[in-house]
């Protein structure tokens, strides 16, 4: 996107309805996005962190309760995020950081996904995730009460509980951004269903007129989109950090 499009106007990026959330169709070009995809691919395997639904990336430190151990991102994650970052003055609340010093990339096959969670409490509640290669759905849940949970058996005969329907969905396309801040934050948790394959239609998706999408939707198509491979980078002030100390080493 050409930084003059940004035009410091986040306003008429929100996505109606919600308050504090914020969608940019094309925040970055194809040629950007394919820039960050060599960059993640080229990393050392050990760098990738395997989880059972998905693998992940830590660039800036690894957040823990005592601090974040922290290190400079790399150039190639701020070259060119960060400008288009201040031209919109999202980090600019917070006192102590102007801008992200921690990145987590998220790799998810199709058919991968992530459990509805809140993002704990390292992190300052301003959110943006940059999404490659794939769309996917963002879901938003109320937190579990009796009203939107469903119990069901497991194989070994405990009770579960499951959350029924999201309250809401976000439609994340390849090289867009999505911006999270405060309430949404708190009052909702974020997951993204393992699945295969969206069905637009079944969804209550609130950005669809921000969207490359807004054509069809007007048109009230059906649509159902096949997701593939992607990679979400998801960028956050971590406030408590601990500087990493040289020591000298003793001369004997
Ligand atoms: O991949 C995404 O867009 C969401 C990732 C996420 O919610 C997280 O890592 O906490
Ligand atoms: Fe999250």
């Amino acid at each position: 996107m050409n930084d003059n499009a940004l035009n410091f106007d986040l306003d008429k990026f929100r996505v109606t309805d919600v308050d504090s959330a914020y969608y940019i169709k094309d925040f970055i070009t194809k040629k950007e996005e394919q820039e960050l995809l060599n960059k993640i691919y080229s990393a050392p395997k050990p760098k990738w962190v395997v989880l059972k639904n998905r693998r992940l990336q830590n660039w800036g430190g690894v957040p823990t309760e005592r601090g974040m151990l922290s290190e400079s991102l790399p150039s190639w994650l701020t070259t060119c995020t960060f400008p288009k970052f201040s031209t919109l003055g999202l980090f600019n609340d917070c006192e102590k950081f102007k801008l992200p010093n921690h990145c987590l990339i998220n790799e998810y096959e199709s058919g991968q996904g992530i459990m509805p969670h809140e993002d704990g409490p390292f992190y300052y509640p301003t959110v943006v995730t940059i999404s490659l290669k794939s769309h996917t759905i963002l879901d938003f849940y109320k937190h579990l009460n009796s009203m939107n949970c469903i119990m069901a058996k497991a194989n070994n005969g405990e009770s579960k509980s499951y959350y029924s329907a999201p309250e809401f969905s976000l439609l994340l396309e390849p090289r867009s951004l999505l911006v999270l801040k405060h309430d949404l934050y708190k009052t909702y948790l974020h997951g993204i269903q393992e699945v295969k394959f969206d069905n637009l239609n079944e969804k209550n998706i609130l950005n669809y007129n921000l969207t490359d999408m807004a054509d069809d939707f007007e048109t009230n198509n059906c649509t159902i989109l096949k997701r593939d491979t992607r990679i979400s980078l998801t960028y956050r002030i971590v406030e408590k950090v601990v500087k990493a100390k040289l020591f000298n080493v003793a001369k004997k």
